[in-house]
């Protein structure tokens, strides 16, 4: 199967006083379809900035970037909100709308100039709400949302976008431990292709089918759980002890931070 997007020796820097600081370096890599990937790295790895460069802006100052085989800059602005939904990590506050309203900005890219909403793009809306837990406030304010009710509603807007790529920043960051595993379940049954910034190892090991290391704006591993999560490159990266063991029941990978002062 042809790749979704091919990353071939990829590099970023943004400017910073007279210089420029180097974010991503020499990213070669392909992201297959339909799958969930995950990536995973310390603060400052690069992971939003990857995720940024993926939506399209900003263009990599070097390499080629390919979607769905064709130059991801080439592709026209409009087109590509109809592929593709970005949740970066700080969105722009909104206020005096209805979480149904907010849902339905998804619509948007689907859409010509006071085009009015039919039923299809309504019932798109209920779905969405309803499939991130939050049709019962579809009128309530969006001022009045918790934090984790409102990381649900701008998924919801995603869904409504109709996308075929989720590009997601730390979807599960302010989510109760039940609402992480909903939202991952309804990731993985979406058959999308997803890929989202995640710090949480175990809910990156259990749900994704794929994982990207990423350290210092580099690639340290890339491929399947098992095969990323080894415990001298972890503890390299994340700078601690680390101990990987399986699920004995389950088969899940689970991985362990041992605190400085345990370990010595
Ligand atoms: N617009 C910008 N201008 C200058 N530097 C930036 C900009 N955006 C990000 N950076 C820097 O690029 C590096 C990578 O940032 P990025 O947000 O991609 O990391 P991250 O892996 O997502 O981190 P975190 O886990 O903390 O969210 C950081 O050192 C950050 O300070």
């Amino acid at each position: 199967m042809s790749a979704i997007y091919s990353l071939q020796q990829i590099s970023l820097s943004y400017p910073q006083q007279r210089q420029r600081t180097q974010v991503l370096q020499d990213i070669s890599l392909e992201l297959a379809p339909g799958e969930l990937v995950g990536i995973i790295g310390p603060n400052g790895a690069g992971k939003s900035s990857l995720l940024s460069l993926l939506s399209g802006c900003p263009a990599p100052d070097s390499g080629k970037l390919l979607f769905a085989g064709k130059s991801l800059a080439s592709i026209p602005l409009r087109q590509l909100a109809r592929q593709l939904a970005f949740l970066p990590q700080h969105n722009p506050p909104l206020t005096g709308l209805s979480c149904y309203q907010v849902a339905a900005l998804g619509l948007l890219p689907h859409k010509s100039w006071f085009e009015p909403d039919n039923d299809y793009d309504r019932q798109q809306v209920l779905l969405a709400l309803s499939q991130t837990g939050l049709l019962e406030k579809q009128q309530q304010p969006v001022e009045s949302l918790s934090g984790g009710e409102w990381q649900r509603l701008t998924l919801a807007r995603a869904l409504v976008q109709q996308a075929s790529v989720l590009l997601l920043d730390e979807p599960t960051n302010h989510l109760d431990v039940k609402h992480q595993h909903q939202l991952l379940q309804l990731l993985l049954q979406l058959k999308k292709t997803v890929i989202c910034a995640i710090h949480d190892l175990d809910l990156a090991a259990r749900y994704c089918h794929t994982l990207l290391l990423l350290d210092q704006g580099k690639v340290r591993a890339f491929g399947r759980p098992d095969q990323v999560l080894q415990p001298a490159l972890l503890s390299e990266v994340f700078e601690l002890p680390v101990a990987v063991s399986q699920h004995p029941q389950y088969g899940w990978w689970q991985v362990q931070f041992i605190s400085p002062q345990v370990a010595l």
